[in-house]
């Protein structure tokens, strides 16, 4: 999966798959947006699914939004690297725009639940970082998914009830953030994000470029 990063020499890169995952209403889609809005050399997996639009999302932006039938359809023709039920809808990564994107040299984002993680995680583990974000309390976490105002009450209380169980999920991920303040978190997964970009074993150019440094004649 080379990408190349264009800063002086060209430098080809091992792309990587970021995942980001939280209980609803921790803050996840609000730090990947500006993650995407920074970083041109990320592309967001545009995740399908059977959900219905929330207010202001649109089709193709948020999500593609299907229903069952064609969810059913696109799992058997194996159009996903991974799919789950997540709060009594079903969600998936669609294959072939993730491996585009690698190809075409750039990274990808997911933002999705633990069960996404693990199947991605389990395809391919080199090239994939977790990150893990918690909210500072679960009141914290309530207050958020009611200010949203995008969802019903049963809606969220659905989601609050089973923030348990994604939260337990925490210690599968490489890294956890802690969105207290939004912009000291930000800042923390910028950091992550380029010191995994920069990681060795992501850097296909340095072998060759070492073996040219070492011919040299001084
Ligand atoms: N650090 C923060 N402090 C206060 N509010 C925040 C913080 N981070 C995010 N929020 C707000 O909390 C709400 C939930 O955030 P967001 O939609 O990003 O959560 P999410 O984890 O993606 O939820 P879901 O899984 O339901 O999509 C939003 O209104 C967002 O603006
Ligand atoms: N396993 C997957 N989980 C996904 C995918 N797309 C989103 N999600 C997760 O679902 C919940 C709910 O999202 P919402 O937009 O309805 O609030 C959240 O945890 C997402 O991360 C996916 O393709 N696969």
């Amino acid at each position: 999966m080379p990408n190349t990063e264009t800063t002086g020499t060209q430098r080809i890169k091992r792309g990587l798959m970021l995942i980001v995952s939280s209980p609803s209403g921790a803050g996840k889609t609000s730090l990947c947006r500006r993650l995407m809005a920074d970083h041109a050399d990320l592309d967001l997996s545009t995740s399908v699914t059977t959900r219905k639009p929330r207010p202001g999302e649109q089709e193709g932006r948020e999500y593609h939004f299907i229903d069952d039938a064609r969810m059913d359809k696109l799992v058997k023709e194996d159009a996903f690297l991974e799919h789950a039920a997540v709060h009594d809808h079903r969600y998936g990564s669609l294959r072939e725009p993730v491996e585009r994107a690698l190809s075409q040299g750039q990274n990808v984002l997911f933002d999705i639940d633990w069960q996404g993680a693990q199947r991605i995680s389990a395809k391919a583990p080199s090239d994939v970082v977790r990150i893990f974000i918690l909210p500072p309390s679960m009141v914290e976490l309530k207050r958020r998914l009611i200010a949203r105002a995008q969802d019903e009450m049963a809606v969220i209380e659905r989601r609050l009830q089973r923030a348990k169980g994604e939260i337990s999920h925490w210690a599968e991920y490489d890294y956890v953030i802690l969105n207290d303040d939004f912009d000291r978190s930000y800042a923390e997964l910028v950091h992550i994000y380029h010191a995994e970009v920069a990681r060795r074993s992501r850097g296909l150019w340095i072998a060759p470029f070492v073996d040219e440094l070492m011919s040299e004649t001084i």
